[in-house]
């Protein structure tokens, strides 16, 4: 490959000129629905709003990042050696001020993924509507590369404070909501944020940060190990991603 060609490569990055994908499947609606019930239900007492890398010890995350339908997705634009480098469940209640701020999602204190091998996928367990709290993105922005960043300046208390982009984001915004069983694929660099859910019913999704061998550029010591989800590359390498200059 040219020196030309590998960078416009890696401007345009592993989804090309937009940075988002939005017709991905990753169940049948009613088996998407279903799992949101099971988890409102778990969760509607305590109001909880995130769970951290529930892939690591709850059986329906586990299955969920494994999901066929929305492997075959990743492979496609991953290769075929596929790891699960972190998950994020967010529950927004209904009436309850819950506001993502715009951020990137490939990095931060902890991580920095290199965006040619890796990619986000948000899957929505409910409806995801304008109402209830979708995300928003801006088609194209990860071609400006990763943005400097700093914590949001207000947020709810248990929440803690988010990172956010510390410039204003630039380009046409573009509301993508999804279906239950559906997923959006992003660009690690790609700007989104997602605001408060009005309507009356829960919103759940869970954001899944997959990565290809050699993803990890920096990676915190704390952070959980990678989970091989796909082929057969890892196994040379069990704490690929612990390093960090690998
Ligand atoms: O679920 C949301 O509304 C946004 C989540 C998100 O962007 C993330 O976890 O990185
Ligand atoms: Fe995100």
């Amino acid at each position: 490959m040219s020196e030309l060609t590998h960078h416009a490569r890696t401007v345009t990055g592993p989804l090309g000129h937009r940075g988002v994908r939005t017709t991905v499947e990753w169940a049948p609606l009613g088996a998407a629905r279903a799992r949101a019930a099971a988890l409102i239900a778990e969760h509607r007492a305590h109001q909880t709003e995130i769970v951290r890398n529930p892939h690591l010890d709850q059986e329906w995350a586990a299955a969920m990042v494994r999901s066929r339908l929305l492997l075959a997705s990743v492979r496609a634009v991953l290769g075929p050696d596929v790891a699960v480098e972190n998950t994020f469940l967010v529950v927004k209640w209904p009436g309850r001020a819950f506001e993502v701020p715009w951020h990137q999602d490939g990095i931060d204190a902890r991580i920095e993924l290199d965006p040619a091998r890796s990619v986000a996928a948000w899957l929505a367990l409910t409806d995801a509507t304008v109402a209830s709290g979708c995300l928003d993105v801006i088609p194209g922005s990860h071609q400006a590369g990763y943005l400097p960043y700093g914590p949001e300046a207000v947020t709810g208390q248990a929440r803690g404070r988010a990172d956010t982009v510390s410039v204003e984001p630039e380009g046409q915004l573009l509301s993508v909501p999804v279906h239950a069983g559906r997923a959006v694929l992003m660009d690690m660099r790609l700007l989104h944020r997602s605001r408060s859910n009005t309507s009356d019913g829960a919103r759940v999704g869970l954001n899944v940060r997959y990565v290809a061998p050699g993803a990890c550029l920096r990676r915190d010591p704390t952070c959980p190990s990678l989970v091989p989800v796909s082929g057969t590359g890892w196994s040379s390498t069990p704490q690929e991603g612990r390093e960090s200059s690998t």
